[in-house]
């Protein structure tokens, strides 16, 4: 199997008539995590929207595992900004995690005993199996982002996309999150993430990808070490605050 988990080739988005996205070129490799960093209406989560084929495409091509969005949604864990979840359905945390498998197990059959495994798998890599039976309306904002997480595993996935995992997180939490997107690419999971948090991305990301409507740059955080790029993605004058907390300016 190719190490290229996504190809990402020319691709353009249009939304309500506008060009949101054009020209992206970005490739994910097998036990690689890229961080996705770009300004407010950039269209990252566009992005993330477009890989799992829930908008259309315009032009170019979106390959995941040699598939399309389509065909590879069973390979393809995703977590939500916090936000999205709808937290007053009245479900335990096992079963929103099993919601994840949704796709795998069909919306007509019973979960069987893999379903059950990999549920339980998930929680206890997000440290929530204390927490199995308590109502998802219950728990703090900590406790559901890693509801998400988990749900997005129980998918065992190729390819895991997360949109701004950290965001509102506490130190210990994004500490945990940190140290199991390291172990999943160790295990060769392709890691995707958009974050808001630019020092915390280019200490745990192998690779950066800047996004303003298109790719800025790509490349290592060591490779990204030139003001210039920073100023050209995010669209700025020179922001010493920015480049300060980037560890970039001069
Ligand atoms: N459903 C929609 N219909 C029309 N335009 C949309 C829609 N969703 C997003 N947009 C527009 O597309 C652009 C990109 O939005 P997107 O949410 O992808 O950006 P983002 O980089 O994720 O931003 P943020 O950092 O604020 O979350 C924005 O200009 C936004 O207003």
């Amino acid at each position: 199997m190719s190490d290229e988990v996504l190809q990402v080739s020319g691709l353009a988005v249009d939304l309500a008539g506008r060009e949101v996205l054009h020209d992206v070129n970005l490739v994910v490799t097998r036990s690689e995590q890229v961080g996705l960093i770009g300004p407010n209406g950039a269209g990252k989560t566009t992005l993330l929207r477009s890989l799992l084929g829930l908008i259309p495409i315009r032009a170019g091509s979106i390959t995941i595992d040699g598939r399309t969005p389509g065909g590879a949604r069973g390979t393809i864990g995703y977590v939500p900004q916090r936000h999205e979840f709808v937290w007053d359905y009245p479900v335990r945390v096992r079963t929103a995690v099993m919601t994840g498998r949704t796709h795998r197990i069909g919306w007509l059959r019973r979960p069987g005993a893999a379903d059950r495994d990999a549920v339980r798998e998930a929680l206890e890599r997000v440290d929530l199996t204390d927490l199995a039976d308590r109502p998802i309306g219950e728990l703090s904002g900590g406790q559901r982002q890693r509801v998400l997480v988990a749900r997005a595993l129980a998918l065992q996935p190729r390819l895991l996309l997360l949109d701004e995992p950290f965001t509102g997180l506490d130190v210990p939490t994004q500490e945990i999150l940190t140290r199991l997107f390291r172990e999943l690419t160790s295990e060769g999971t392709a890691v995707l993430m958009t974050t808001h948090d630019l020092p915390a991305a280019a200490d745990t990301s192998h690779r950066l990808c800047l996004l303003n409507r298109t790719v800025v740059a790509d490349g290592s955080p060591d490779e990204l070490r030139d003001p210039a790029v920073w100023l050209r993605a995010f669209g700025v004058a020179r922001s010493e605050q920015l480049l300060h907390s980037l560890g970039v300016a001069r």
